[in-house]
């Protein structure tokens, strides 16, 4: 009898699990980014706060972060497999943006507050964090699915194919937030979300079923070496000195992006004077940008290497974006845009260089615990940034009044923004020296050729 093909040398059978498992994670992205640009909304609609903003957005991290939710995630990804933890986490977005709803529509007496926040907003919060729970642990699952069916192959391009569609999730978001929400109600784009991540899970639940058949088929080496997960693992993982600079690099370079772009489209309105309709479109503009970069990338360093300098190069990059977006007199549109374009840029080289880097550095039997630890790391800068660029505004930065909005002054929100990308340069740059040191072959190409 014939023997089968191994379903991971199917070009078409591995690019198909790779579009459908990215589909699930545009889906998260989309619920991810699709409350910032309702900042000013939520405001004048539903009473929050810069502050009520920054917790809620820096909820997304918050049980990741205190309750270790990520590092259970990752052990039990080595542990149990993808197919489990990765259903468990899409389930859990469900339930997570059911409950944000909930808490922005519920009724509640007037005052009610839950520790010391409005009771909607607390709600809201909650539902957001056990979203971020699932999202990040779907994030880490599907970063391990990579690396299984791509690993030797085309790995690069196989995961800037999945952050560009997870962006395309983004920038949609950031496009439809405000019409949606102006034409229906500032709950209504949580709804389309929760719509859109229901199919996402269906589409993880029909991946399962092509993971199991090349685990059956397969005589993976991964499938063996999970089960000989153990803690050991862990710390070989920790006193990796490339683990502690990619992790601190992961955490300096998104607490600029991400939490950047959630406060941007009030920035593009009070300092650069663009209408709020299209403040979102230009905040989404980087996401745009990743959308064609980010493979482009991936396939260069696929085959021609050089991650270490590229992820050099994005972040300081992110220095002159956040020096000019803090400069007081640099207030003309095009000057907003334009940096957009550049954070865009800047946007697809480092993420395009790095994740294929933790998968050089590590086995893939510790692929979900390093990858875990890592967003484990980043989450905390994901929680703490929004916290603090929240209460910063709210405290020193409210400089006059549009109808029910405040009006900012962004300068000093921007000038802590350009600290932490000059920090990420120079964590980028240490672990180019380290690369050199330990070998762990960051300027080489990913595609290995036999
Ligand atoms: N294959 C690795 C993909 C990581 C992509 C990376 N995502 C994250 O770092 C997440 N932990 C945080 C996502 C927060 C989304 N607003 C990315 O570049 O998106």
């Amino acid at each position: 009898m014939k023997k089968q093909e191994n379903l991971r040398n199917s070009v078409a059978v591995r690019w198909s699990a790779l579009g459908i498992v990215s589909f699930t994670m545009m889906a998260a992205y989309f619920v991810n980014d699709i409350m910032a640009p309702l900042k000013s909304m939520l405001e004048a609609n539903l009473g929050w706060t810069s502050i009520d903003f920054g917790f809620f957005t820096g909820a997304y991290s918050f049980l990741n972060v205190f309750l270790l939710m990520l590092i259970w995630g990752g052990l039990m990804l080595d542990k149990f497999g993808i197919r489990l933890t990765g259903k468990l986490a899409t389930i859990l977005m469900v339930v997570g943006v059911s409950l944000q709803y909930y808490g922005m529509t519920a009724h509640f007496s007037e005052g009610a507050m839950i520790i010391g926040h409005k009771a909607g907003v607390f709600i809201a919060a909650a539902g957001y964090s056990i979203f971020g729970v699932g999202a990040e642990v779907a994030g880490i699952t599907v970063t391990k699915i990579i690396a299984k069916w791509f690993r030797g192959k085309e790995l690069g391009t196989a995961m800037g194919i999945q952050v560009a569609l997870a962006r395309i999730g983004s920038q949609a978001a950031y496009s439809v937030a405000i019409p949606v929400a102006k034409h229906f109600s500032v709950s209504t784009p949580v709804v389309i979300g929760g719509g859109l991540l229901m199919v996402g899970m269906l589409a993880f639940f029909i991946y399962s079923v092509m993971d199991k058949r090349l685990d059956r088929q397969d005589d993976y080496e991964e499938e063996k070496e999970e089960s000989q997960f153990s803690f050991k693992d862990v710390k070989e993982i920790l006193v990796n000195p490339g683990f502690w600079l990619i992790a601190l690099l992961c955490v300096l370079f998104y607490s600029c992006v991400f939490p950047f772009q959630k406060f941007a489209s009030e920035l593009m309105t009070n300092k650069y004077g663009i209408s709020d309709d299209l403040a979102g479109t230009f905040v989404g503009l980087p996401a745009l940008g990743a959308l064609i970069l980010t493979p482009v990338f991936g396939n260069v360093l696929d085959r021609k290497g050089k991650g270490a300098s590229i992820m050099m190069l994005g972040a300081a990059m992110l220095i002159f974006v956040h020096f000019l977006y803090s400069l007081p007199w640099v207030t003309h549109w095009f000057v907003a845009i334009f940096l957009m374009l550049v954070l865009g840029i800047a946007f697809s080289l480092v993420p395009s260089a790095m994740w294929p880097s933790v998968a050089k550095i590590f086995p893939t039997r510790q692929l979900g615990t390093a990858y875990a630890l890592i967003f484990f790391i980043q989450n905390i800068g994901l929680w703490g940034v929004p916290n603090l660029i929240g209460w910063i505004l709210d405290k020193y930065c409210v400089i006059g009044h549009t109808g029910e909005n405040n009006l900012y002054d962004y300068t000093v929100p921007m000038v802590v923004f350009t600290g932490f990308a000059t920090l990420s340069l120079i964590v980028a740059y240490l672990l180019k020296v380290a690369d050199k040191r330990y070998g762990y072959g960051l300027e080489k190409p990913n595609i290995v050729k036999v």
